[in-house]
């Protein structure tokens, strides 16, 4: 792991259905390895902007990581930028029932030459060991707990050794001390390796421990705070 990533948005506007639009951002620059987060009501645009970050879907405007502009790449070219630079964690986990806590967490190594496979492999071990899960590596998904699938998420999406970690609401459906676990455990992964962390999230607890804070209202950014611990 190198590090994080900066990165600068201008212009940005995503429009849905009638040409109503669902998020414009006329400007944004956060710098490599910060935590930032991402609140507003229900509704409001966040996972709009998450998506928008990870050239997930049609948008106008720029998106620049480091010195790449992903708006203007193909589809292809895209995609191959976000699988070397970009983890998601997905509000749904997005994991494979039958397969086992390793082989979710390495399952992008299907994507790679076999001479990575199993560099990626290891980093996903380690990742499940830093997390708590080392010891149930081989255990099928199927029969882990709302908390032990986040991380499972959350190893999965560090494996790759991305710059950059986008995580929707990675402690919904937590209870309260699984969550400020979770939060503790992946602060600690993402500071540990400087990695540009931008998680949307409606946890007042997991907010404070961000170095900035956007809020989102109507599609629109209303404001970018920084440090501001105690807010909520
Ligand atoms: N693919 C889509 N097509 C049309 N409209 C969409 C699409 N995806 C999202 N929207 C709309 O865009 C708006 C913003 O949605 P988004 O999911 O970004 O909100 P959010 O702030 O993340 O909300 P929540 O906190 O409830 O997850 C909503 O009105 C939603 O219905």
């Amino acid at each position: 792991m190198t590090g994080g990533l900066p990165v600068s948005v201008s212009g940005l506007c995503v429009t849905g259905a009638g040409g109503r639009v669902l998020l414009s951002v006329s400007s944004l620059a956060l710098p490599p390895g910060a935590l930032v987060g991402v609140r507003g009501p229900s509704g409001a645009g966040k996972s709009t902007l998450l998506y928008a970050l990870a050239g997930l879907i049609a948008a106008r405007g720029r998106v620049c990581w480091g010195d790449t502009d992903i708006m203007p790449l193909s589809a292809e070219k895209r995609a191959r930028f976000r699988a070397g630079n970009i983890g998601m964690i997905f509000q749904d986990f997005l994991l494979f029932e039958e397969l086992g806590a390793g082989d979710n967490a390495a399952l992008s190594a299907l994507f790679l030459p076999r001479a990575q496979r199993r560099e990626l492999r290891a980093r996903a071990d380690a990742r499940l060991s830093a997390l708590g899960l080392g010891n149930h590596a081989g255990r099928s998904v199927a029969s882990f707990s709302g908390g032990e699938r986040q991380r499972v998420a959350i190893a999965r999406a560090m494996a790759s050794g991305a710059p950059v970690l986008l995580a929707d609401e990675p402690t919904a459906s937590l209870d309260r001390g699984t969550a400020d676990r979770l939060t503790a455990d992946l602060i600690g992964l993402v500071r540990g390796n400087g990695t540009t962390l931008v998680v949307v999230t409606h946890d007042a607890r997991l907010i404070d421990r961000m170095d900035r804070v956007l809020t989102i209202a109507d599609g629109a950014l209303v404001s970018d705070e920084a440090a501001p611990h105690g807010l909520e």
